[in-house]
């Protein structure tokens, strides 16, 4: 079979995907090559050998149960003992504690990070900005973000702790996984669960994202109560790849492997992308963001934001999420005398924002594609100044609006992150991001109409008008 080029996007275009969320899907390189009325044969087509990939424990319910059978030129066993990786990673972290992190009740902002100029591939180039709970407790997640400029050259990355889901910002994901190809390109997101080896190439050279891991669980479509059967992100439109296998001599190739958050590699002599047939429902997955179906408000105030789930990490409790990932993709905005951009509001959920492109609709500065934001448990946030005085300005009147050429994104979750250190003292921290809301002016005025607050109220029992109240 021949090989796409691993340095530029020949022959990754016109890959081929299955469609569907969930699905126990399956497909063979090489006719045949999948056994027939069992999993595990004595001998199976080609000489393959039959392994097991488990994202569930076996005795998890059938409707979570997630495992996929790999059909493999050699088991993925077959390499030198794991070594912890020289040089280590100073910037992953899996277990957030005093040790690792701090919290803060601040109102966080990031401007977008430079794409170092030292050669940094997908792994090095990643870095955890904050998170909760641990990888070892099966219980938690962390939230990195990537700066790369160069594809992974003779290694392999495996995370044992935990799902991803990867949002480019800038340049395409060319992605070998052991069950195939995926192009990623900004507008589009990706899922690699847990245990899968995958190498990353970067055909545009500069590449910049964010990434979601979530430990212990799985993403699943949000359900849709009310809405219906329809819309959102529909199942048929997440993609996952059909096998392709390479079978070649490798000396010295590295499998690097996550796990607690901390490096190990291992080598092998020939490359873990040999899997010439698999089936399963446990597989990575890519989406295309502009396909999402958007729902919102018809008539007045402003839905929430839940109302915008592409996918949702559960946690144990009934409706809340580890982990949410949400967009703010372009779409009309109608409802009548209303406030349409995003509410003023303190959230016992925290949330992390960032921006593929254009500009979000609570934020006219600042706030710039590939940088960040993060406003945790109860910190109070919502339109900057400038957006509050233009939605005024356009008045109860509004025309219908439609917000075009950008979108936003939020991973939101249940659980407090804590921020580490390199993000709180980066030069990205946008130390004046608490102005953005200081020239909020008070627009309140009695306007002749008594005041009932006794506040309003002058010691005499004078009722105070105008601007004697403070308007
Ligand atoms: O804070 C944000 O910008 C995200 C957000 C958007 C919205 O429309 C409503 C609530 C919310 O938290
Ligand atoms: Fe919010």
């Amino acid at each position: 079979m021949e090989k796409p080029s691993r340095d530029d996007s020949g022959g990754w275009a016109e890959l081929e995907y299955q469609s569907g969320f969930g699905n126990h899907f399956s497909s063979e390189a090489l006719p045949g090559a999948l056994p027939t009325g069992q999993n595990n044969p004595l001998l199976c087509p080609y000489g393959l050998y039959a392994e097991q990939i488990s994202g569930t424990a076996f005795t998890a319910p059938r409707k979570q149960n997630q495992r996929s059978w790999l059909y493999r030129i050699k088991p993925s066993v077959t390499h030198e003992p794991f070594h912890p990786r020289i040089p280590g990673h100073k910037h992953l972290v899996s277990e957030f504690n005093q040790l690792t992190s701090s919290v803060t009740p601040t109102q966080l902002r990031w401007k977008p990070a430079d794409v170092p100029d030292a050669p940094t591939d997908f792994i090095d180039g990643l870095y955890t900005i904050c998170g909760a709970g641990s990888s070892f407790l099966r219980h938690g997640y962390a939230i990195h973000m990537y700066a790369a400029n160069k594809s992974m050259d003779g290694c392999a990355f495996c995370n044992a702790d935990g799902d991803f889901l990867i949002v480019p910002q800038k340049g395409r994901l060319l992605i070998t996984t052991e069950c195939g190809k995926l192009q990623v390109s900004p507008g589009e997101m990706v899922v690699l669960p847990q245990g899968f080896r995958f190498a990353i190439d970067l055909p545009d050279g500069p590449s910049r994202g964010y990434v979601a891991e979530v430990f212990g669980t799985h993403f699943q479509l949000p359900e849709l109560g009310p809405i219906g059967a329809n819309g959102l992100a529909s199942p048929r439109d997440f993609l996952a790849p059909t096998a392709w296998f390479e079978e070649s001599f490798l000396p010295g190739y590295t499998i690097v492997q996550k796990f607690g958050g901390e490096l190990f590699t291992a080598k092998q002599d020939f490359s873990p992308f040999n899997v010439v047939a698999w089936h399963g429902n446990y597989v990575p997955y890519k989406y295309d963001l502009s396909k999402f179906c958007p729902y919102n408000t018809v008539l007045v105030d402003h839905g929430d934001p839940s109302i915008n789930t592409v996918l949702t990490a559960p946690s144990d409790k009934v409706g809340v999420a580890l982990l949410d990932f949400v967009i703010f993709p372009p779409r009309w905005l109608v409802a009548e005398h209303t406030f349409r951009p995003p509410y003023y509001h303190r959230n016992c959920m925290s949330e992390f924002m960032g921006l593929i492109y254009g500009i979000y609709e609570a934020k006219a500065d600042g706030f710039l594609p590939g940088g960040a934001s993060l406003h945790s448990c109860m910190t109070p946030h919502g339109p900057d100044t400038k957006t509050y005085e233009a939605t005024i300005a356009r008045g109860e009147d509004a025309e219908p609006l439609r917000i075009s050429g950008t979108v936003a994104f939020m991973f939101e979750s249940s659980l407090i992150p804590r921020v580490c250190p390199w993000a709180l003292e980066s030069p990205n921290v946008d130390a004046d991001y608490y102005r953005c809301w200081i020239g909020l002016r008070s627009h309140f005025s009695c306007n002749g109409r008594q005041a009932v607050n006794s506040s309003l109220t002058a010691n005499s029992g004078e009722v105070l008008l105008g601007d004697k109240c403070g308007a």
